[in-house]
């Protein structure tokens, strides 16, 4: 069985974070390994307290997996601070990891911080030429880029700038983007860049789209995809776990991920 391990923070209410990726490796069957990063209290309604672990217990977890298990793929979300960041970068080369997937996770839906502001050059310099694939989303591209991202013209620019910070593939999402009637991701190899279109979904149901989505691209790496089948992959898991979003709680309800699996499922019965 491939494997696959999320370096990342907890969300308590499961639709982020660390949880939200185990889930999608499981419904990817791959197996999933985590290295915690931070704990969150979290809910629909917002984050309402941060506690990062020390760089030392990232490293130990790392190390635990890397000397006894291995692993075919990474992905890494909430790292928070700039200590995490380096440890995990030394980390991963260490151990030889090269399928890494970074989501440079930054702010919460509701606003909350999951990444201080210092650690920002700290995840250029050090964690960004290790990853195959990045994928930021438009707020988080303009804060590695520095530059205003708007246009079509715009986001190929900033994913250019990506590129030259030594990224090999960078998926900028559209999920931000004003566009009211679909979500389009971009995906740049450094040659050529390649769209990838879906119908905007009308629901508050979103949250932890972007981890899983990072995550189900981790996955289908771990089991020998390239970057442009992972991303069609996960693009169809988030879009069936978006379509399907569960409404529990006040705020914004997580996304269905077992919504792909079960479709496979239906349309192999049928
Ligand atoms: N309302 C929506 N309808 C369809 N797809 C969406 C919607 N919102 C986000 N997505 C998709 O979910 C994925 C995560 O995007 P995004 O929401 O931008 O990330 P993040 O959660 O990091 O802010 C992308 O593939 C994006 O196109
Ligand atoms: C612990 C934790 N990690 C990451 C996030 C951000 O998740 P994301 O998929 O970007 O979803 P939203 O927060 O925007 O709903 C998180 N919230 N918690």
């Amino acid at each position: 069985m491939k494997m696959a391990l999320t370096i990342a923070g907890s969300d308590s209410g499961g639709g982020a974070g660390i949880q939200a990726d185990l889930k999608t490796f499981q419904e990817l069957e791959v197996f999933g390994m985590s290295a915690l990063t931070a704990v969150t209290a979290q809910n629909t309604l917002g984050v309402h307290g941060v506690y990062p672990m020390t760089a030392e217990v990232v490293i130990e977890q790392m190390k635990a997996i890397g000397e006894d298990m291995g692993t075919d793929a990474v992905k890494t979300g909430m790292l928070f601070n700039a200590e995490i960041i380096e440890a995990v970068s030394v980390n991963l080369t260490k151990y030889h990891w090269d399928n890494v997937v970074v989501d440079p996770v930054m702010i919460a839906k509701g606003g909350a911080s999951l990444l201080q502001m210092e650690a920002i050059s700290a995840m250029q310099k050090f964690l960004l030429p290790l990853a195959k694939v990045v994928t930021p989303n438009i707020p988080e591209a303009e804060v590695l880029t520095g530059m205003s991202i708007r246009t079509a013209e715009d986001k190929r620019e900033a994913a250019k700038k990506l590129h030259a910070l030594g990224v090999q593939n960078i998926v900028l999402k559209g999920g931000h983007d004003e566009n009211p009637s679909e979500s389009i991701d971009l995906l740049f190899d450094g040659k050529e860049f390649y769209t990838f279109t879906s119908k905007r979904i009308p629901t508050k149901n979103t949250h932890g789209t972007g981890c899983t989505f990072s995550a189900a691209i981790t996955a289908e790496l771990a089991k020998g995809a390239d970057v442009y089948q992972a991303v069609i992959k996960a693009k169809d898991f988030i879009q069936a776990a978006i379509e399907d979003g569960i409404a529990i709680g006040q705020g914004h309800g997580p996304t269905n991920h077992g919504a792909y699996r079960k479709r496979i499922m239906e349309m192999v019965q049928s």
